[in-house]
C-alpha cells in the first residue's frame, strides 16, 4: 500500500519536469529528451541538431529538458538541466551585446574550460579577473599589430602553397593512386605554425619541415607527410579532453576528475605548460637585457603575445598595479594557442570543401584578386592591402558565407542571473539559455519573418530598436551563395543578414579579427594559386563529427595551378 504510494511521490518529485508556458517535445518519462538529443547526434551526426530541430518546429522560443529537467531532484542533485533555446537572431543579438547584466556566462561552459585553462579568459566568469586579462590581450587584435602579424602569417601560407605544388604535380587522375591530397594535417600545421609564430614570436615550423622533407624526397607521394609534432599532438589531447567534458555526468567534479585522473591530459599539459614557461622565462630575460638602459619600448611595438605581456607587466609595475601571476600567463597563452589550433583549421577545411563544389565561385574570387590586387601574384600582401573589403568585396563575400554555411561553432550558451523574460516567456534565474548560432533556417529567413514580426510587442526596448540586418530569402538561406552579401552596386554589405559564427557582446569570441584577417589571407592565397578541382563523391562527402566545433570527416583537395588550367 505504501510503496506505490511513496513510489508515486518519489517520480512527481523526480520526473522530468520542464519550465512552465515554453513550448517542449512530449517527454520520455524517466530521461526528458535526452533520446531525443541522442537521436539527433546519431542520425544528423552532431547533438546541436537537436536545438535547430525543435527550433524549426516549436518556435523561437522552446526548450530542452534534459534528464530530471527543472524537477526538484534534478535540480538539488544535478542530473538535469532545462536550456531554453532562442532562435530569433534579433533577439539573439540583444541578449549577447545588450542584456549583459541578466545574461552572463553560464557556469556549465566554464566548467568545461576550467580543468585546463582555470585562469585563461574561455574558463573565468566574468568579474575582474576575466575584464583585467582581456585588456591586457587586447592588443593582440588592434589593427596596428595585426598588420605586424601579417607577414608572417603570409609566409605560412605561402609555404602551405608550396607544399601543395609539390603534391599537386604528382597527382594522378582515375581512381587508382594519389588522386587527391589530405589536407586535413596541412591545416593543423598551417594554423599551429601562425599562432605559434604571433604567440611567441617562433614558429613551429611544421610546415617548414614538410616542405623541406618533400623537396629532399621526390619519390614521396603527394600525401606523404612527417610525423605531427608532438606540441600539436599534445594540443589534440587537451582540445579531445575539453570536449568531452560536455558528457561528463555530474559537471561539478569535471575539473577535479580532468586534474586528478585524466592521466593523458596531465602529460599532454604538463608539457605544453613547461614549453610555455620557458618561453616566457627566455623572453623575459631578453625584455629585461633589451630595455635595461634604454627607454621602455611603447606597447604598440609587441613583436608577439609575450611582449605584450611584458610591455604591460612593465607598465603596471611602473604604475604600482598587480601584474598577472605566473600560472595566469601561462593559461592565457593556452588559450590563445588553443582557441587558435581548432576552429580556424576546422574553418579552412570546410572552405575547402565548399569551393570545391563551386568553381563559379573559385573563377570569379580568382579575377577578383588578380584584377584588384595584381600585387598578390608576385609579392606578399599587406594588412591594408588584405583586408580592404571596399576594394575585394568578394573575397568577404566568399568569406563570410564560408562562415555562415560552415557552422564551425553551432551554438553558445548563456545563464539567466535573474529572472527575466524573453520575448514574453518568463526565464527563472539559473536558467541555461542557449542561442544556436549556427543555424541557417529559422534563424535567418524570411520565411520565418511572420513569426519575427509577431514577436514585436514582445521584444526588450533594446531589441526593438536594435534589428540592424536584413533577413535571408527563405527559399535559397540553405545554400552557398557568397553574392548574397553584395548590394547591387557590387559592393560588400556585411549587415546583409543575420551573421553570428564569432557569437557577440562582451563574451563573444575574443580572437575574430585574428581568424578573420588569417582566413582572409588563406582564402586569397591559396586561391590565386590553386583551382581546386571537383572531387569524386566518395572523397568529399559531407559528414561531420561534432566536438567543440563541426569538423568535416574528410578534406580532400586537388590543387590545380592556374597555368595548368585549360581555358583558364
Ligand atoms: C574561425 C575561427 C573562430 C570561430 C568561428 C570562433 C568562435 C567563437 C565563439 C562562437 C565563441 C563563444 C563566444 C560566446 O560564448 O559568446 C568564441 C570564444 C572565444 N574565442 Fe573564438 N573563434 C574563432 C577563432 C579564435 C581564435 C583564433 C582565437 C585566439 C585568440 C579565439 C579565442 C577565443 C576566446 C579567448 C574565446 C572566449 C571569449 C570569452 O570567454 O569572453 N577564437 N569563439
Amino acid at each position: 500500500m505504501y510503496f506505490p504510494i511513496c513510489s508515486l511521490a518519489i517520480y512527481q518529485l523526480g520526473k522530468p519536469k520542464p519550465l512552465p508556458h515554453i513550448p517542449h517535445n512530449k517527454l520520455h518519462w524517466f530521461a526528458g529528451d535526452y533520446p531525443f538529443v541522442a537521436r539527433m547526434r546519431r542520425e544528423k551526426s552532431g547533438f546541436s541538431y537537436a536545438f535547430d530541430d525543435i527550433a524549426i518546429r516549436l518556435g523561437p522560443v522552446s526548450q530542452l529538458v534534459l534528464g530530471l529537467g527543472a524537477s526538484w531532484v534534478g535540480k538539488v542533485f544535478g542530473p538535469g538541466n532545462v536550456v531554453v533555446v532562442v532562435a530569433d537572431a534579433q533577439e539573439a543579438q540583444d541578449i549577447l551585446i545588450n542584456r549583459s547584466a541578466e545574461f552572463d556566462r553560464s557556469r556549465r561552459t566554464s566548467l568545461l574550460f576550467e580543468g585546463t585553462l582555470r585562469q585563461g579568459m574561455l574558463g573565468l566568469p566574468t568579474g575582474e579577473q576575466f575584464k583585467q586579462h582581456k585588456r591586457y590581450l587586447g592588443i593582440a587584435m588592434t589593427s596596428p599589430y595585426l598588420a605586424r602579424m601579417t607577414p608572417r602569417m603570409v609566409e605560412h601560407v605561402q609555404e602551405l602553397v608550396e607544399v601543395w605544388a609539390i603534391g599537386a604535380s604528382q597527382l594522378r587522375t582515375g581512381s587508382s593512386g594519389d588522386v587527391a591530397i589530405n589536407a586535413i594535417e596541412d591545416l593543423r600545421l598551417l594554423t599551429v605554425d601562425i599562432i605559434a609564430s604571433i604567440t611567441f614570436g617562433t614558429s613551429l615550423d611544421g610546415t617548414r619541415a614538410l616542405l623541406n622533407y618533400l623537396e629532399a624526397t621526390p619519390s614521396a607521394g603527394p600525401s606523404s607527410r612527417l610525423e605531427v609534432p608532438q606540441f600539436v599532438l599534445d594540443l589534440e589531447v587537451l582540445l579531445h579532453t575539453i570536449a568531452d567534458g560536455a558528457m561528463f555526468p555530474v559537471p561539478g567534479l569535471l575539473p577535479w576528475w580532468t586534474r586528478t585522473l585524466n592521466r593523458k591530459w596531465r602529460s599532454a599539459i604538463g608539457r605544453v605548460h613547461a614549453g610555455l614557461r620557458t618561453r616566457l622565462q627566455t623572453a623575459r630575460a631578453q625584455y629585461a637585457s633589451e630595455t635595461r638602459d634604454s627607454e621602455r619600448p611603447a606597447a604598440h611595438k609587441a613583436e608577439n603575445l609575450l611582449d605584450i605581456i611584458l610591455e604591460r607587466e612593465r607598465k603596471d609595475e611602473y604604475k604600482g598595479v598587480m601584474a598577472l601571476t605566473e600560472s595566469e600567463i601561462i593559461d592565457e597563452l593556452t588559450t590563445f594557442v588553443l582557441g587558435g589550433a581548432e576552429t580556424t583549421p576546422t574553418t579552412m577545411q570546410w572552405a575547402l570543401k565548399i569551393l570545391c563544389k563551386h568553381p563559379k565561385v573559385q573563377r570569379k574570387l580568382y579575377s577578383e584578386l588578380v584584377e584588384k590586387l595584381p600585387a598578390i601574384t608576385t609579392r606578399a600582401p599587406t594588412y591594408a592591402e588584405i583586408s580592404d573589403e571596399a576594394n575585394l568585396p568578394y573575397l568577404s563575400a566568399v568569406l563570410y558565407e564560408v562562415l555562415r554555411c560552415a557552422r564551425t561553432i553551432a551554438v553558445v550558451t548563456r545563464v539567466a542571473t535573474r529572472d527575466t523574460v524573453v520575448l514574453g516567456y518568463p526565464v527563472p534565474k539559473g536558467t541555461e539559455v542557449l542561442f544556436p548560432i549556427g543555424m541557417m533556417r529559422q534563424l535567418e529567413s524570411d520565411a520565418s519573418k511572420d513569426v519575427t514580426d509577431s514577436l514585436e510587442s514582445a521584444r526588450s526596448p533594446s531589441s526593438k530598436s536594435g534589428r540592424k540586418t536584413g533577413y535571408w530569402s527563405g527559399s535559397n538561406v540553405h545554400l552557398f551563395n557568397p553574392d548574397r552579401w553584395l548590394r547591387r552596386d557590387g559592393s560588400f554589405d556585411a549587415n546583409a543578414g543575420p551573421w553570428l559564427p564569432f557569437s557577440t557582446g562582451f563574451r563573444g569570441c575574443f580572437g575574430t579579427k585574428l581568424a578573420l584577417i588569417e582566413l582572409r589571407i588563406f582564402l586569397a592565397i591559396v586561391q590565386v594559386n590553386f583551382f581546386f578541382d571537383a572531387l569524386p563523391e566518395e572523397l568529399n562527402t559531407w559528414q561531420s563529427h561534432e566536438r567543440l566545433t563541426r569538423h568535416p570527416i574528410q578534406c580532400y583537395i586537388r590543387p590545380i595551378p592556374w597555368d595548368k588550367m585549360e581555358n583558364n
